[in-house]
């Protein structure tokens, strides 16, 4: 064991000796599994030896810390039964928290995660509410993906945590059932918190999601769990849609859990509408995407508010973000940037990076020092870091070289080759979506566009007809690449090139969600070729290049070969 640390200690050396240092010999978490357990540094594609440019730097895929049993892509989809994760939590410096809520955090910080269950085949045995496990089986829903495995008790046991898992794994149930069983009717009955909560009911968690059609899809998904009785315990709060309604429907309701987009949200707290300072959850949906410069404002007010208690001092030295530990803070997403690292570290209190296979102290991952002199190729490692990963093993992509005037026409050969039932195609810009409606809808193939210039009903009507089949292609730009779910969907095709490969990550995630078959096709021009092969080695995926020829897909291998840097 502690020859393999050394050996990946001196791989890494030149980057973050220093870092790295402190992270062996002063983590108490790594030092236990050096004495008690048969662990080892992961030492994943982050260590990729064909990549020379830019995956040799640290990522938190080849820093997790894993337990020996860690799945892969042959091995069974869950560990056997009795084989627990064992993670000591940082105590070095823990914070001690100002209240009840969070206090058992900070006291109980090992004993919390050590009985985390990777074997479970069953709700059941995540701890979960008997009612809330009574409706996840009305509702079909019985195995826990891993991701869910592992997030489920770690956020019952109240830690700060940032979930890390590919695209289409299961990332909202992993957090919405610890809340749901904590909060509301189907939280564990308790006489006496029963009573309270019914005199008090105030909003429990606030859940920020980038988008309003991602916003709509994980109240759907909350309803679905709360059922018909209690749907109005769970309000939308989304731009573009009628604010004095929601605001109406807040006073009404009484809900116990908000979701909204960030303006919106911030817009109601700023009128006073939106009493969160009680809260106890604050989740952030794609934070990676909440925490770009377009969002600053807002979610700057979210997290000043929420979960802030009524007398409670001001953020003060600490900065306006400082942490609150009234609240539980869960951010989520496939791709997290060193960003999202420093942020969580920032808000919460002693963090935890829950993965699929395991949960690492946060406080234990080294981040790239911000304003270096080295500022690009931090970006660059950045994008590498957030990028591996992200994406379900088993999708193929593939990429095919065209004119930019033939794409439209490469795209329905590619539909026809593949017989895909339902494609999302994307484009970097809003204009040009109708005319690609317009010419596929020429040669009879029924399409629509969904951008963020519609109104709120033209985009809810046109992604109802496309998730019931009515629409086989939709073309749509970024709005549409982060966390819709459409399980149907076989294919994504790329007719512009994403920004980068954390963009390529989120769109290709729209196929092949939880274990479904998926392709994912980029038509590029000639001089784009080479922006493909960054992606493919900065996201450490196989593509492809191809062709269609008589109606099928070729694989071009011996130009894939010559292409190859
Ligand atoms: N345990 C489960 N059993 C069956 N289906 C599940 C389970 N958990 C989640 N799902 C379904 O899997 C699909 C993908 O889940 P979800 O949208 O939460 O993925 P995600 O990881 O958040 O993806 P993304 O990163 O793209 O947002 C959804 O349709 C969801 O209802």
């Amino acid at each position: 064991m502690e020859a393999v640390i050394q050996q990946t200690h001196r791989r890494v050396f030149a980057l973050t000796s220093a870092s790295l240092y402190c992270f062996h010999s002063k983590c108490p978490c790594l030092s236990r599994f050096s004495t008690f357990n048969r662990f080892r540094l992961y030492g994943s594609s982050g260590f990729n030896e064909h990549d020379t440019s830019v995956s040799k730097s640290l990522s938190l895929s080849n820093l997790a810390v894993i337990h020996e049993y860690k799945t892969t892509k042959k091995e069974r989809k869950f560990p056997l039964k009795g084989e627990n994760l064992q993670v000591k939590v940082s105590s070095g410096k823990e914070k001690i928290g100002r209240n009840n809520w969070k206090n058992d955090v900070n006291t109980k910080s090992a004993l919390a995660i050590e009985g985390a269950p990777l074997a479970a085949k069953s709700f059941s045995e995540l701890g979960l509410s008997s009612l809330l496990i009574e409706q996840l089986e009305k509702e079909g829903l019985n195995v826990p993906t891993e991701v869910q495995c592992m997030a489920i008790p770690t956020i019952s046991k109240k830690h700060d945590v940032v979930i890390q898992s590919y695209t289409g794994s299961g990332k909202t149930l992993a957090y919405l059932l610890p809340i749901l069983s904590m909060v509301g009717p189907l939280k564990e009955s308790n006489g006496l918190e029963e009573n309270q909560s019914n005199q008090k009911s105030s909003i429990e968690a606030v859940i920020v999601a980038p988008s309003r059609e991602l916003g709509m899809q994980i109240v759907r998904e909350i309803e679905r769990m709360l059922g018909p009785a209690y749907k109005r315990l769970v309000q939308q709060l989304v731009g573009g849609a009628n604010r004095s309604r929601q605001e109406e429907a807040l006073k009404k309701n009484k809900p116990l859990i908000v979701v909204g987009t960030p303006g919106r949200i911030a817009e109601i707290s700023a009128a006073g509408k939106l009493h969160t300072h009680a809260c106890h959850f604050l989740v952030l949906d794609e934070v990676d995407e909440l925490l770009s410069f377009n969002y600053r404002e807002e979610m700057h007010r979210i997290l000043e508010h929420v979960g802030r208690r009524a007398g409670a001092p001001s953020s003060g030295v600490l900065g306006p973000l400082a942490r609150r530990s009234d609240r539980q803070t869960i951010m989520v997403s496939a791709t997290v940037p060193f960003s999202v690292v420093r942020a969580a570290r920032s808000w919460g209190v002693n963090p935890l990076l829950v993965r699929a296979n395991g949960v690492v102290s946060l406080n234990s991952v080294p981040v790239s020092e911000s304003g270096s002199s080295t500022a690009a190729l931090s970006t660059s490692s950045s994008v590498t870091q957030a990028a591996v990963g992200s994406l379900p093993p088993g999708l193929k992509h593939y990429y095919c070289v065209t004119k930019a005037q033939h794409k439209v026409d490469t795209l329905r050969r590619c539909i026809h080759a593949l017989d895909a039932k339902l494609v999302i195609t994307f484009m970097n810009h809003t204009k040009p979506l109708k005319d690609v409606v317009f010419k596929l809808e020429a040669r009879g193939m029924k399409a629509a566009q969904l951008h963020g210039d519609l109104s709120k009903l033209a985009r809810t009507t046109t992604l109802k007809k496309f998730k019931d089949g009515e629409i086989r292609v939709l073309a749509t730009n970024e709005l549409s690449a982060r966390g819709l779910d459409v399980p149907e969907c076989d294919l994504v095709v790329n007719l512009d090139l994403p920004t980068d490969s954390v963009h390529y990550a989120h769109r290709a995630g729209r196929t092949g969600r939880l274990g479904r078959k998926g392709t994912v096709i980029t038509i590029c021009e000639e001089p784009e070729v080479f922006v493909v092969q960054k992606m493919r080695r900065q996201l450490d995926i196989s593509i492809q290049l191809c062709e269609f020829s008589e109606g099928k897909l070729v694989i071009c291998k011996e130009e894939a070969d010559k292409l190859e840097v």
